[in-house]
């Protein structure tokens, strides 16, 4: 019964937990593709094609002159038991076995380094174009899939970027060199074992296939696992406090089983591979010793022909085996090349113009024109904004939630263009300026304050990388940081993890103050923190604020009375629209949106005590 409840839990949570695998992983070949990885390689062609010449030379000498050198000794040395030729030969075979192993650690070496610097360009263009991408682009996709993207499928290129494209050549090279001395020997036994070599191929290859994607679906079954994982770690809060937890256990429960299955499948198939490729190879030496066996006996061929046939189907099979899982580890960088330059042609929304301007120095007055904009088609989120700001006032936005003031100042950062209207920053429109004269120009403080991990100097020194020491801690001083700054156990030298877990709300907020005070923006944006904090510190902040904003334009989304009581100018949003603006007295005298907002805010902190 218990089970029963656990398992009705389950299928319900199923639905509120979704997780969708990451788009198929498997691709037809497709030259396009190949041709533009080519071109990632190509500045290393000039190092590499040496290599691979001389490795074709020594492949050649040592794989195709061992059999000749066995069938020699079997033919000459042992038919007339010379001892001295035998040693010979014998030494001879060690020392194409020696060549051979030198060659290929030098080859894996060299071809590996090759390969990882190609991952590192392709990493590092991908990495870059992201930061280039407009926030339309991440507002589509989950930050994991992105990372992916960045991780995962540039390394399932490696294989084939590092010893794949140079084992594929060496390969080919020593199949034909195999053929055409199996055919100088011998047409007819030559022609015979020849004919296996496709039915090899094409079990190798197919199984393989079903190999790989079994493997693939384990691995969908893993990133669901970790996805799920991620999120119930950071949620462990709410599941606990709503007591969800007997109902995750099942729900896991449930992934994990079904990761073991998939598990199973996929190792018994893996298993299966060796011993189906055995029994396709024994084909290959049924022929050669049925057929063989006559053509000795018919004197056609010697035994020791014989044997260095059999040498050779041996070395056959190494290379059509690799030649097979090459093959399919191309499908699977077809599909993650597919992804990867999907990413990098994706252009951003927001473009600078080729002509365009740098923003001198500028004062901060804004104009806002007749904006109209929509993130998605048909849907406005602002609906004819007019605005003009003079340097140094201070605008504060107030409105009910989804009413635009985050879209204002989106738009303000370029982040998004304007869908109607526009925006001038002392005359100069922001469409016609570049993005870092305009973005360096404008400082922002958002609700959720980011603290990247490292120490708190660093943390604030983002604001202005070359910033010095003592800079820093002005800043800091300014915006009534620095006290609990120097109470903390290294002082600015407290290593702070990514989002700053061991600081408080408040303190968060005043590192972030510093940090843009440090920038020294002629433009500052701030996104107030709704949380409600104690007394002491909301006085801290009002102070800092006030150094803060001194002397700067700024736009503030305010939900504290005491800042937006403050501000110069106040604009009340409503579905897109200013509504209301004015300061704090004109508008409570309206007695419009403006003052319902104040009155309820009243009440709550009377009901709050
Ligand atoms: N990235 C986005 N994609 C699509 N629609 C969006 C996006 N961001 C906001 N919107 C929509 O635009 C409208 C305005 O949103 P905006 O974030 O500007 O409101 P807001 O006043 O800042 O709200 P809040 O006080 O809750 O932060 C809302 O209807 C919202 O659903």
């Amino acid at each position: 019964m218990k089970q029963d409840k656990v398992q009705a839990a389950a299928s319900q949570i199923e639905s509120r937990f979704v997780y969708q695998d990451d788009e198929e992983l498997d691709k037809g070949f497709d030259w396009n593709q190949m041709k533009r990885l080519g071109k990632y390689m190509r500045p290393y062609a000039k190092q590499i094609l040496p290599m691979i010449l001389f490795m074709m030379a020594v492949g050649a000498l040592t794989k195709l002159l061992n059999p000749l050198l066995i069938a020699y000794a079997i033919d000459h040395a042992l038919k007339e038991g010379d001892g001295k030729l035998l040693a010979l030969c014998v030494t001879g075979m060690l020392g194409l076995y020696v060549i051979q192993w030198g060659a290929n650690s030098f080859r894996i070496r060299y071809t590996n380094n090759i390969g990882q610097k190609v991952i590192y360009d392709l990493r590092h263009d991908l990495f870059s174009h992201i930061q280039q991408l407009s926030f339309r682009f991440f507002d589509k996709r989950p930050a994991g899939s992105i990372l992916v993207r960045i991780t995962n499928y540039v390394n399932s290129l490696q294989d084939l970027l590092t010893n794949g494209a140079v084992n594929l050549m060496i390969d080919c090279v020593q199949l034909a060199g195999i053929v055409v001395i199996l055919l100088f020997f011998n047409v007819k036994l030559g022609m015979a074992i020849i004919i296996t070599v496709p039915i090899m191929f094409i079990v190798s290859t197919k199984l393989r296939v079903k190999i790989r994607r079994s493997w693939q679906v384990f691995q969908t079954r893993q990133s669901r696992i970790n996805a799920h994982l991620n999120e119930c770690i950071s949620g462990m809060k709410v599941t606990q406090a709503f007591t969800q937890e007997k109902e995750n256990i099942a729900f896991f429960d449930e992934m994990n089983k079904d990761h073991l299955r998939i598990w199973n499948r996929a190792a018994t198939l893996n298993t299966s591979f060796n011993p189906i490729i055995e029994v396709t190879g024994a084909i290959g030496y049924f022929i050669l010793f049925l057929l063989g066996a006559l053509l000795v006996q018919r004197g056609e061929i010697t035994v020791g022909v014989l044997v260095a046939f059999a040498t050779y189907i041996g070395n056959f099979w190494e290379p059509i085996n690799r030649l097979g899982q090459m093959y399919s580890n191309m499908l699977v960088a077809m599909a993650s090349s597919e992804r990867i330059f999907e990413f990098i042609d994706e252009q951003p929304t927001v473009a600078e113009k080729p002509e365009a301007e740098v923003l001198p120095q500028i004062q901060g007055r804004v104009s806002m024109e007749g904006i109209q904009f929509e993130y998605e088609p048909g849907r406005h989120a602002l609906k004819g904004i007019d605005l003009e700001v003079e340097p140094g006032q201070s605008i504060a936005l107030v409105g009910h939630t989804g009413s635009g003031k985050s879209t204002i100042i989106n738009l303000l950062c370029r982040f998004y263009d304007v869908t109607e209207g526009s925006i001038k920053i002392d005359g100069h429109d922001i469409r016609d300026v570049t993005l870092h004269s305009l973005r360096s120009q404008i400082g922002i403080v958002l609700q959720d304050t980011f603290i990247f991990s490292g120490s708190i100097r660093d943390n604030i020194r983002f604001g202005r990388l070359n910033a010095t020491d003592a800079e820093v801690e002005a800043a800091a001083k300014a915006v009534r940081a620095h006290d609990f700054i120097v109470g903390l156990p290294q002082g600015y030298d407290t290593e702070v993890q990514e989002r700053g877990n061991v600081l408080s709300m408040g303190q968060r907020q005043l590192i972030s103050f510093a940090r843009a005070l440090l920038a020294d923006p002629r433009i500052l944006i701030l996104d107030e923190a709704t949380a409600s904090i104690d007394t002491e510190t909301e006085l801290k902040i009002q102070e800092a604020l006030k150094t803060l904003l001194a002397g700067r334009t700024s736009f503030m989304i305010a939900h504290r009375l005491s800042t937006i009581r403050h501000a110069d100018h106040i604009l009340v949003l409503d579905h897109g629209r200013i509504v209301e603006q004015g300061d704090h007295e004109a508008l409570m005298r309206e007695r419009g949106i403006y003052h319902g907002l104040i009155q309820a805010q009243y009440r709550l902190l009377q009901e709050t005590g």
